[in-house]
């Protein structure tokens, strides 16, 4: 009796494991969004309900956010996260930590990761300057300028895959996919950084990330890119923009500013100079921008943090 018990409740169990190994798989859109206080504080998923305020950046299930005109950072401030009680540090303990803190040492990152993570949970962009050591972008800056001179760029098209056509009423800038130049010893320093930022941002809100697609870019004087999203309307692998400049001494007049609208309305913006150095991070599906147009050579890194693709859910 008892060891026919125990077959049924590992077969149960089996049972249970298979159903949510399945709804993982199809990503099965919660039946039941929870709510408090009339606030949305998770859209049910499991597991989803205790860290709603950094899970939500990464979920990727159907929400009324998504189809709101309002933003949904704009609505109501997240709770601060509660740092002493995250996943990561129960999952790894001590150790974990105290390798943590030994990278500090070797990092070449110039600003206080933690800071990020509590802004880009806020509000969902960041804008820092210095973010790098000013030799490491140097040393970009002329990586970017010898390839340039060597022909090796191409010019930008939009669009993806099959869909891909140069259409220069939108875009003029040129680029070239740091992957074909990833020896560059330069280009390595800078993907260690971001690699960092990649793990930081991957403990702390889940994203989910698991590689960086980057290309340097040049606008030629004149050269701009109008309004547009970050992300493709059939692929939600792009997560995270990041674009990184790399012109020293850049003058108001020149123009050339990353415009970064702040609502769907596009009504509230920020202007910000491409000034060697500063390191922009938004959410790639969220926020609306442009590049205004460069009265000089305009030289930058930008790039995407993406995630497993798939299809989407909603
Ligand atoms: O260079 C910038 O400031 C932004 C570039 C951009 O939006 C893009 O390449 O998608
Ligand atoms: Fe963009």
């Amino acid at each position: 009796m008892l060891a026919t018990l125990s077959v049924w409740k590992r077969e149960l169990n089996c049972l249970r494991l298979s159903f949510f190994m399945a709804s993982r798989r199809h990503r099965i859109v919660p039946k039941r969004l929870v709510w408090a206080r009339g606030e949305l504080v998770s859209c049910g998923a499991s597991g989803h309900g205790r860290r709603w305020p950094r899970w939500r950046l990464g979920c990727r299930h159907a929400h009324p956010w998504r189809e709101a005109s309002a933003p949904w950072w704009g609505e109501r401030k997240p709770e601060k996260f509660d740092r002493a009680h995250s996943p990561c540090r129960l999952a790894y303990g001590r150790k974990r930590q105290s390798v943590h803190s030994a990278m500090k040492f070797m990092t070449q990152l110039q600003f206080d990761l933690d800071t990020v993570l509590d802004t880009l949970a806020d509000t969902g962009w960041i804008v820092l300057p210095r973010a790098l050591p000013a030799e490491l972008t140097a040393n970009l800056r002329e990586a970017c300028l010898q390839v340039w001179d060597e022909g090796r760029f191409h010019e930008a098209a939009t669009g993806r895959a099959g869909g891909q056509a140069r259409r220069a009423e939108i875009r003029s800038d040129s680029v070239l996919w740091l992957d074909q130049v990833a020896e560059l010893p330069a280009v390595r320093a800078y993907n260690a950084a971001m690699d960092e930022i990649m793990q930081a941002v991957n403990r702390g809100l889940y994203l989910g990330l698991v590689e960086l697609e980057s290309h340097f870019a040049v606008y030629p004087e004149g050269a701009f890119y109008k309004k547009h999203l970050d992300r493709f309307q059939d692929d939600d692998a792009r997560t995270l923009t990041t674009v990184f400049y790399l012109n020293e001494n850049w003058p108001a007049e020149a123009g050339g500013q990353i415009r970064l609208y702040l609502d769907d309305a596009c009504e509230r913006f920020v202007d910000v100079e491409p000034e060697a150095g500063t390191l922009v991070l938004f959410l790639a599906d969220r926020f609306w921008h442009e590049v205004l147009p460069a009265k000089r050579q305009r030289l930058s890194v930008t790039g995407w943090y993406r995630r497993q693709g798939g299809s989407l859910p909603w």
